[in-house]
């Protein structure tokens, strides 16, 4: 582990911490230290259920213990790996947040940033034959993975419903363009298990999250990367007493193999907040290295003259619906 300097606060709450074991030293004389320590002793784990001020963490043994968290250390969410300590009833306490590597949120009612998912490292965008894909939602969500630093890959689910290989052809070259720019792309069927081989390995070791419109099958591919879901979601139930509300509550499930998967309403709904022009372009990665290179320095890349941009899709290293989606989304 790599030694980090303590906060001053961190250091008020390690003496608070020994503060209190001196007491319970003298008051409980027949407690072995140990026992005192394991009760107040902080430890880390990760936040596998989120649902309102109820927590499951998971510790360092992967035991679930029931938790709630401090009121001033900010908005916990799953994936986060949480300081907590255990009390003298069984449950616990998270007292801190550790530092994310990734945070994916949205915009509340007051347009304030609300993490929904913590410590990502992909984001699956399911796209299906049917519905229909948008390829306007796929940027969207392409533009929010760059923002949070998330790798994201494209998964076509259904393939079943092209029956011919001319189809399938037909169909995946709609998406060829986003493998072009470095996005992974995995055509897949729920239906067909030796399908999924290719993605499993994608995921393995990962924090990931499925995203898409209503349909594409986030729930059969679910269902199909998890272990016994039922005895997954029993052991979260017990450990948050949140019975079978677990299934709507923000959950961290393990995946088969390893990594995990973070499902819950709140990440389904995800949507890209308002972006002004240079975050816009920005999420837009195969368009960084023209940026600046316009004749004008704020060029909206429509109609003005010498724009790198444009004359990238001229010559074939932009797409074009993919300089279209970004006007869209700017609202020009
Ligand atoms: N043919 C076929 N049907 C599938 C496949 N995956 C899912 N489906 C069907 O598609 C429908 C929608 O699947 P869901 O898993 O509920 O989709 P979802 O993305 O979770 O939808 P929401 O919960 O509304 O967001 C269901 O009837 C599934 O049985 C697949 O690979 N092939
Ligand atoms: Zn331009």
């Amino acid at each position: 582990m790599t030694k980090r300097r303590l906060s001053a606060r961190q250091i008020e709450r390690i003496q608070a911490i020994q503060e209190r074991r001196r007491e319970r030293l003298a008051t409980r004389p027949e407690l072995a230290l140990a026992e005192i320590d394991a009760e107040l002793a902080p430890e880390a784990g990760r936040v596998v259920v989120r649902h309102g001020a109820h927590l499951a963490v998971e510790d360092a043994h992967g035991q679930l213990i029931h938790c709630l968290a401090r009121q001033n250390i900010g908005h916990v969410v799953c994936g986060d790996r949480v300081v907590w300590q255990r009390l003298p009833d069984g449950q616990g306490v998270v007292t801190a947040i550790l530092p994310r590597i990734s945070t994916l949120s949205r915009p509340d009612y007051s347009g304030r940033d609300k993490p929904l998912a913590a410590n990502l490292t992909r984001l699956a965008i399911l796209i299906a034959p049917e519905p229909e894909p948008s390829g306007y939602l796929i940027d969207q969500y392409l533009v929010a993975a760059e923002r949070i630093g998330v790798a994201a890959i494209v998964v076509g689910n259904k393939m079943d419903l092209l029956p011919t290989s001319a189809e399938r052809d037909a169909f995946q070259a709609r998406f060829a363009h986003y493998a072009a720019i470095g996005y992974r792309t995995f055509w897949i069927s729920v239906l067909e298990p030796q399908s999924l081989d290719a993605l499993v390995s994608e995921l393995a070791g990962q924090t990931s999250v499925l995203v898409g419109q209503s349909g594409v099958g986030k729930s059969s591919l679910v269902q199909h990367l998890l272990p016994d879901q039922a005895i997954q979601i029993g052991r979260l139930s017990q450990a948050t007493g949140l019975g079978r509300h677990t299934t709507s509550a923000a959950t961290c499930y393990r995946l088969r193999g390893d990594g995990f998967l973070i499902d819950s309403p709140g990440v389904r709904s995800f949507r890209l907040g308002a972006l002004d022009r240079a975050e816009l372009q920005q999420g837009f990665r195969e368009f960084r290295p023209y940026l600046g290179r316009c004749r004008f320095g704020d060029c909206r890349h429509t109609h003005e003259p010498d724009c790198a941009i444009r004359q990238a899709v001229a010559e074939g290293q932009i797409a074009p619906e993919r300089l279209a989606n970004f006007h869209h989304l700017l609202g020009d």
